[in-house]
């Protein structure tokens, strides 16, 4: 079954649903926080988890079936709430707010705490990857060519301490369904991981849009998702 969903709600109620879930996200990131730091005795752990299973249970009521997938309106706006760094319902992303402009760079501010660590005090290399591929993505799709990673590569230039961070990237040239992105994870000090990849439009994908815009003539289908 294919993941990308077209809905039929409007923008109120999407602002509607993002007050509702992105705080509860919040609030599991914070508990995720919580219980990596506390030092609460034996008794207060054993209630806690108590506490939470028994929200899970209330939460797991009523389900969708599988993952959130993408959605979209008839407006156009899309919903990647399930995604691992910039999904609003998605407790285990960030969650990065990307900034985007239409020549292809995509910007983003961001903290990253003890749920992140790799090397103490560090950024986990593979949080940072996660990071690089979603932000040369989403500057593939700023510039009007989203896809899937073909091939992402990273140098790591030295470690990046949890905390404050900023990441950036941007389009380097586009070759038919091929777009090459590069960016870079900044801390105050400067740049601390760079990427580059590409971004593949893949077949299937190149079909389904030539077919939507053959339906909506000159409109062209969304490239961007929040
Ligand atoms: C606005 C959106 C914001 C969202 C941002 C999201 C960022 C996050 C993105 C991801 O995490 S995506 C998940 C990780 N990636 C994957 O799971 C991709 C898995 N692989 C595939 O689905 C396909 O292999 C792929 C779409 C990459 C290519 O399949 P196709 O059948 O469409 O391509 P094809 O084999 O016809 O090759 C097209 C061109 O790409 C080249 N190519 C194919 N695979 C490649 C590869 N892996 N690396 C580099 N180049 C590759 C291939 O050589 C060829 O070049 P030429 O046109 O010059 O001949």
């Amino acid at each position: 079954m294919s993941r990308y969903v077209q809905e039929d709600v409007s923008s109120e109620e999407i602002e509607r649903q993002r007050a509702l879930y992105g705080p509860l996200a919040q609030s599991v990131r914070e508990l995720a926080d919580a219980v990596i730091r506390t030092e609460v005795d034996d008794a207060e752990i054993a209630a806690a988890r108590a506490g939470i299973e028994a929200i899970t249970e209330r939460l797991r009521e009523r389900q969708i079936a599988g993952s959130y997938g993408v959605r979209f309106n008839a407006a156009g706006e899309g919903r990647a709430w399930g995604n691992a760094v910039v999904g609003t319902r998605n407790p285990v992303a960030p969650p990065l707010k990307v900034h985007h402009d239409s020549s292809g760079r995509a910007w983003a501010e961001f903290h990253l705490g003890a749920a992140y660590e790799g090397p103490p005090g560090l950024v986990h290399g593979g949080v940072s990857a996660l990071i690089l591929d979603q932000m040369l993505g989403e500057a593939a799709g700023a510039g009007g060519k989203p896809g899937m990673t073909g091939t992402l590569t990273l140098r790591y230039r030295r470690g990046t301490p949890l905390g404050e961070l900023r990441a950036e990237a941007h389009i380097d040239r586009v070759e038919g369904v091929k777009t090459y992105a590069v960016g870079h994870v900044a801390d105050a000090e400067g740049v601390t991981v760079e990427a580059e990849g590409v971004f593949i439009l893949p077949k299937w994908a190149c079909r389904a849009l030539e077919k939507q815009a053959r339906e909506q003539q000159d409109e062209p289908p969304p490239t961007r998702f929040e």
